[in-house]
């Protein structure tokens, strides 16, 4: 889909910010860019649409050299999002992210309900935010506001430097989440810029760890994490690598530990009896449907039926999110086990992570890299929905 060949750039002054540089990111997928400050990432991304030009080396689009291509014509075929939105601040929201297809000539009542669907999708109800002005917004909804004007024309391809980059940690992770789901549904290819090694990873279907004008690494998360390619790779994605890799790493039926389950509506005496023969201090208690309602300690069950004495469980998680999702719940709910439940299955509920299971799942994902699985096999599915 977009494919560097040999592209350098050296800027008037002598300075040379991307040196030879060759790769390719294919249709629907999502590629960060990650380094330093000053590597190159910024320049990379404004050569795909033509904000900047190579000094040498070609660039295409689908196969199309785009220094062939019109720059405005090439750029309605290209979503740009930026870290200062850009927003204009005398226009309301609704007209903001009507721009493109504005300027694209649609009629007015054509645009203007695109860009309402458009902000329903990142998550602002047009009817409350429709009307107001950029001033008027935080600066996690302007930014969305950004996303959504980069996709009113609906282009194949997102350029997005450091877009959620003037944002809190909290409001930052939120975005990244929204935007997973976002790419789920709309698959578009992506470059994004990031300097942040945990957003790179975290989004990213492959990376490219950028050292001095040049790529040092281009590869999936898990095969960055656990295989840096240079010391240089190793050292800027961390020592702490080892924890980074909860995030690419998914949570899998396997991994699961299988406490009592009892039902609500069985009678207490016998639910205890059966805890007892399993030595258990605990039961995971489901409803007559089967979905998970909470747990019961055996201490507990003296009279009545399990529904007498079950707690709610808020602590529970889909089969396939990342440990690090499954660490963070766990310290969140201060539980010492969190439910599991297979979503697409309707609910059903499929067994408990423990702290213990949690750390052989993550053994589990170190050791395929140590075998030398190839990239392929190390899961990756969740990486997208993390
Ligand atoms: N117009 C310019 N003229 C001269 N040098 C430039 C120009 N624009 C960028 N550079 C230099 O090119 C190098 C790469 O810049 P670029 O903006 O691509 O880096 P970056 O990786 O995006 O950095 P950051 O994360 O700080 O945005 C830097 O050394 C920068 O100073």
């Amino acid at each position: 889909m977009i494919r560097f060949e040999h592209v350098s750039k050296r800027y008037a002054d002598g300075t040379t910010a991307v040196d030879d540089l060759s790769f390719e990111v294919t249709a629907g997928e999502l590629v960060t860019l990650v380094g330093p400050s000053g590597c190159g990432k910024t320049t990379t991304m404004k050569m795909v649409n033509r904000l900047i030009e190579p000094t040498s080396g070609r660039i295409y689009l689908d196969g199309e050299d785009i220094s062939d291509i019109d720059p405005v014509r090439l750029r309605r075929r290209i979503g740009y999002v930026i870290q200062q939105v850009g927003l204009f601040p005398h226009k309301t929201v609704l007209e903001n992210t009507a721009t493109v297809p504005h300027l694209l000539g649609w009629k007015k009542g054509d645009s203007r309900k695109r860009a309402a669907e458009l902000l329903d999708l990142v998550g602002l109800d047009p009817s409350v935010y429709g009307d107001r002005y950029p001033e008027q917004l935080s600066g996690g909804q302007r930014q969305r506001v950004g996303v959504a004007r980069a996709l009113a024309a609906d282009p194949p391809v997102l350029l997005m430097d450091e877009p959620f980059g003037a944002v809190d940690p909290v409001v930052r992770e939120h975005l990244q989440t929204e935007f997973l789901r976002l790419q789920q549904e709309l698959h578009k290819t992506v470059l994004f810029v990031t300097h942040d090694i945990e957003e790179a990873v975290r989004l990213g279907d492959r990376i490219a760890v950028y050292g001095q004008g040049r790529i040092e690494q281009y590869d999936a998360p898990a095969a960055v994490l656990g295989a840096p390619a240079t010391p240089y790779v190793a050292d800027f994605v961390g020592s702490d690598r080892g924890l980074k890799r909860l995030s690419v790493t998914p949570i899998e039926e396997g991994d699961l530990e299988q406490p009592p389950v009892v039902r609500l509506e069985d009678p207490a005496e016998s639910a205890a009896a059966r805890m007892r023969a399993e030595e258990a201090g605990w039961a995971v208690v489901l409803d007559a449907a089967g979905h998970l309602h909470g747990w019961v300690g055996a201490d507990h069950l003296t009279s009545g039926t399990v529904s007498d004495h079950a707690r709610r469980m808020e602590a529970w998680l889909p089969v396939g999110a990342s440990l690090k999702r499954a660490f963070s719940t766990m310290l969140q709910h201060d539980a010492g086990w969190i439910a599991v439940i297979d979503e697409s299955g309707e609910g059903r509920f499929l067994g408990v992570l423990t702290p213990a299971t949690l750390h052989e799942a993550l053994r589990r994902s170190t050791a395929a890299d140590a075998r030398d699985i190839s990239r392929a096999e190390v899961e990756l599915e969740s990486v997208s929905g993390v």
